[in-house]
């Protein structure tokens, strides 16, 4: 067990800050959370690793914030008083856009934070408008002053006219070399309000579960914010949603290092451990109260995270299935909006339907799966949610075109839409416009802001979920940013198309399609296919259809030499490795029929390349 320190004394309400930082990706948010951390001495300076609150390694490798976590800092301001102040930490990806916005209600301000050189990006929308939304004060930050190529009057200017917020009083700092962020901190105190508490510290405990992790020596940890009442070690409380009732193991604050406490007052945030079995148990959002006193009231608490995209992952190896299966349980222990559910195929044997908040997430975890539990995985084509209505006048879901029910009983397909903000250099907008026109966009606004377009367009997120993102950050070289909202469900005109290769139907490469883009994507598809599953020594036929109907076809002709046979049988040591090379190929491949399709086959035919 990691020793802690135990620290008693609640703080008076009108000293504690509880914030968030909102902003763009790379605009500098987890630069400026350690740089807080590190200038109210939160961390001795050897202990500061590179990024602190970016704690897992994929997240440091790309660079990305997942899992909102909270540190507490103590910070004597100008007025010569101590004050609280407690960091919520946000994600800034759009999959996560969820755990952002219950991450602020936590809060009474943000900062927010805009990168001097770049001005404002979809993100910074988005996010503003979430802590907007939950009645935020905000206290704008402009990071990176030591570029060159910074113009922080021009950003003023462009936040007032395109967020329509005062940013006469932004604060201009660096990060980076730590200019301004004594004036941050002494913005945190006068500019953010001091939490309100209706009942006080002797009211009946109300706290809001913000988060929850697991974590390998405490076990389950959650993160709650006091509004009224104390939370004291060894109270029983009840979860109001779901009636469970625990008793209080361990209080304590993250500083980021784990420090116990006696009992947090209101306006607190802090940790609690209470013999919670599994994160899934804890749910977000929920009331926190005493069994014995409890609140009159729970707080309105927040709809569950639902998965939006699902596919299916398959070991290559049929004897990996019990290590995916452990290793997936010991992911969802820490994110309970990941799910999974065994499912079987006919071309890829045992596996599981898998549940993500969005593309993204899908990648993290199956990066996560293949790099720290060294599973090589296949991935089939990411699905969306589509509504079925059935000519019985029931409904369903579909989570998987290969349980497409037969036709003739389906009245209505509907799939999910979105509505995307996308800004863009202007050069760029054409291929933009483009990109969003092939994918069934419909536009709703285009607005200039300086030299910068602003586009709103209505998509079905079917045509984004496979390489949207890619596709808009190749047209624009990296320059635009896109940010989205699932809005509602629509008919479509959808239909399951099949992949046969050799007669043989690979389930896994079947997709729900757009009628009028099937042909087009069914031709594309054989085409590739044709490019990356290797000769054999027969024909080999590549079909899409729909139904019975084929509508595009490839034929692979039949391999006449055999591979060493190019070494002219001289060389050994270069024939053996061309084998042995060959033999480690095979590791990643899968037999279809008599046909072996290599895994990067799957990958690269699964995304659409309309270049
Ligand atoms: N020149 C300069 N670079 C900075 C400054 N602040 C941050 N950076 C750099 O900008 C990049 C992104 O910074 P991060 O702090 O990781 O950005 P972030 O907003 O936390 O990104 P996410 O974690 O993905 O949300 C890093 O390479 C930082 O070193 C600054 O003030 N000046």
């Amino acid at each position: 067990m990691r020793p802690m320190s135990t620290t008693s004394s609640k703080t008076p309400l009108s000293h504690i800050r509880n914030f968030s930082i909102v902003a763009h990706i790379d605009h500098g948010k987890s630069t400026l959370a350690d740089r807080l951390i590190q200038s109210t001495g939160g961390l001795a300076e050897r202990e500061m690793s590179e990024q602190v609150l970016d704690s897992m390694d994929i997240e440091r490798e790309r660079g990305i914030t997942i899992k909102a976590q909270t540190v507490r800092l103590h910070y004597k301001a100008n007025d010569g008083e101590t004050y609280v102040l407690n960091l919520i930490d946000t994600p800034g990806h759009v999959d996560f856009a969820y755990e952002v916005s219950r991450s602020l209600s936590a809060c009474e301000g943000s900062l927010l934070v805009v990168d001097a050189s770049q001005g404002v990006e979809a993100q910074t929308l988005a996010n503003v408008y979430q802590a907007i939304d939950n009645n935020h004060e905000l206290v704008t930050v402009l990071n990176k002053i030591d570029l060159p190529a910074a113009e922080p009057e021009r950003i003023k200017e462009q936040i007032e006219e395109v967020i329509g917020i005062d940013a006469s009083e932004a604060v201009l700092i660096s990060a980076k070399t730590g200019l301004g962020i004594p004036d941050v901190l002494e913005a945190i105190v006068t500019k953010l309000p001091a939490p309100k508490s209706e009942g006080g510290d002797t009211a009946p405990l109300k706290a809001l579960l913000v988060d929850s992790w697991y974590d390998a020596y405490l076990g389950v940890m959650v993160l709650v914010r006091i509004i009224d009442g104390t939370l004291k070690k060894g109270m029983t409380i009840r979860m109001m949603g779901t009636d469970a009732k625990y008793t209080i193991e361990r209080v304590g604050v993250l500083t980021p290092k784990m420090v116990a406490m006696d009992a947090l007052g209101p306006g607190e945030i802090g940790f609690i451990t209470a013999s919670i079995k599994e994160v899934a148990d804890t749910r977000v959002g929920d009331t926190i109260t005493e069994d014995k006193r409890p609140t009159a009231k729970a707080l309105p608490g927040f709809k569950p995270a639902q998965p939006v995209v699902f596919c299916g992952l398959f070991p290559v190896d049929a004897a990996d299935f019990e290590d995916l299966r452990s290793a997936m349980g010991k992911l969802r222990l820490n994110d309970a909006s990941f799910s999974f559910e065994m499912e079987s195929s006919a071309a890829l044997g045992f596996g599981f339907r898998c549940g993500f908040l969005g593309l993204l997430h899908l990648e993290i975890i199956q990066e996560r799966l293949e790099r720290e539990f060294d599973l090589d995985l296949i991935a089939t084509a990411p699905s969306v949610v589509y509504k079925l209505f059935m000519t019985d006048g029931s409904e369903r879901e579909l989570h998987n075109p290969a349980d497409m029910p037969d036709v003739v009983k389906i009245a209505e397909i509907h799939e999910p839409w979105i509505r995307a903000t996308i800004l863009t250099p202007d050069d760029y907008l054409g291929g933009i416009l483009k990109l969003c026109q092939d994918r069934r966009g419909i536009q709703i606004e285009l607005t200039y802001v300086g030299t910068r377009a602003m586009l709103t367009y209505d998509l079905p997120l079917n045509e984004v979920v496979f390489d949207f993102y890619d596709r808009l950050k190749s047209i624009s070289k990296g320059y635009a940013s896109f940010d989205y909202q699932i809005t509602d469900h629509k008919e479509g005109n959808l239909v399951k198309m099949s992949i046969l290769v050799n007669g043989e139907p690979v389930d896994a490469l079947s997709m729900m399609v757009h009628r009028m883009a099937a042909e087009k994507r069914g031709r594309e598809m054989c085409e590739k296919l044709k490019e990356l599953i290797p000769k054999h020594m027969f024909k080999i036929p590549i079909q899409a259809a729909i139904g019975g109907n084929v509508i595009a076809r490839e034929t692979i002709s039949a391999l006449r030499k055999d591979v060493t046979a190019k070494c002219y049988g001289g060389d050994a040591t270069r024939k053996r490795k061309l084998l042995e090379k060959q033999k480690a190929g095979k590791k990643r491949m899968r037999q279809f029929g008599k046909v072996e399709i290599p895994q990067e086959a799957f990958i690269a035919a699964l995304k659409m390349g309309d270049e």
